[in-house]
C-alpha cells in the first residue's frame, strides 16, 4: 500500500490529502451500507464517538468526523497524541475539524454509553509493535456493546497477521473499512465474523 501510495503521489496524479479525503468519504459511505437506518435523519441527532490516533489513521478519523458532522451527527472526538506531531495530511484534517468542532485528549476509559457508533481511528497500517496501555479503553469499548467501525483495521491488530499468528491486544470491532484492497488480516477478520468493506481511493 505504501509503495502504491508513494507512486501515485510521486506521479502528481493525486495527493496524500486527496487519498485521505477519499478514505474518509468511503468510510461514511460504508456506514450507510452497513447500518441503513443511519442513512435517514433521526429526530434526535445520532452521536458518533471518534477515536483519533497520532498518525494518518487518525487523519482519516478527522475526515470522518467532519463529514458526519456535516450530515447532522453529533460528534465527540478524542485524540491520542500531540496535534503538533501529527503527519502533514492528518494535521491538515485536524485543523479542518477544529474549525467546526472540539476535541479532548483520549481519557483512560471514555464514556461510550451514549454513542450510536464508535469510529476507531487510533492505529492502522503504521502499527509496528503490540499496543500497551490500551486495555482499559478496549474493555470499555467491549463493555459498552456499541457498534464499532474500525478504519482500515481494528487498532492493535497487525495488518500482516497470518491466520495462525498470535493476536495482539486490539479493539473490538463490528466492521472494518479498508482501502484499495484487503490486507492479509482482513481474511482473518471475516473468519471471526467481522464485516469487511473495501473502498477504492483512486490508487
Ligand atoms: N494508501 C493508503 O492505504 C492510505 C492510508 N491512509 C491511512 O493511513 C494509515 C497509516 O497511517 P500511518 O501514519 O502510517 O500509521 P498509523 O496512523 O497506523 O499509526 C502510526 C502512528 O502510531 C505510532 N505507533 C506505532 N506503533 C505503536 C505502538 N505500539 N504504540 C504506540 N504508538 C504506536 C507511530 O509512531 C505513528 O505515530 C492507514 O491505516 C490508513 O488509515 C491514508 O489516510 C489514506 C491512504
Ligand atoms: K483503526
Amino acid at each position: 500500500m505504501r509503495s502504491l501510495e508513494r507512486a501515485a503521489i510521486a506521479s502528481g496524479r493525486i495527493s496524500g490529502l486527496d487519498l485521505m479525503e477519499r478514505a474518509g468519504t468511503g468510510v461514511v459511505e460504508a456506514i450507510g451500507e452497513a447500518w441503513p437506518d443511519f442513512r435517514t435523519p433521526a429526530d434526535v441527532p445520532r452521536h458518533a464517538v471518534v477515536l483519533c490516533g497520532p498518525g494518518n489513521n487518525g487523519g482519516d478519523g478527522f475526515v470522518v468526523a467532519r463529514l458526519l458532522r456535516r450530515r447532522g451527527w453529533k460528534v465527540t472526538l478524542y485524540l491520542y497524541g500531540d496535534p503538533e506531531r501529527l503527519p502533514p495530511d492528518a494535521r491538515t484534517n485536524h485543523d479542518r475539524w477544529r474549525r467546526i468542532g472540539t476535541l479532548s485528549a483520549l481519557p483512560a476509559a471514555p464514556d461510550f454509553s451514549t454513542a450510536d457508533l464508535v469510529v476507531d481511528a487510533l492505529f492502522g497500517l503504521g502499527l509496528t509493535r503490540p499496543l500497551t496501555g490500551f486495555g482499559p479503553i478496549f474493555s470499555a469499548l467491549a463493555t459498552a456493546g456499541r457498534p464499532v467501525l474500525a478504519i482500515d483495521l481494528p487498532s492493535g491488530r497487525d495488518a500482516d497477521a497470518l491466520p495462525d499468528s498470535v493476536g495482539w491486544p486490539s479493539a473490538p470491532c463490528s466492521l472494518a473499512v479498508t482501502f484499495h484492497r484487503e490486507k492479509p488480516l482482513h481474511a482473518r477478520l471475516r473468519a471471526e465474523g467481522i464485516g469487511v468493506i473495501v473502498k477504492p481511493i483512486g490508487l
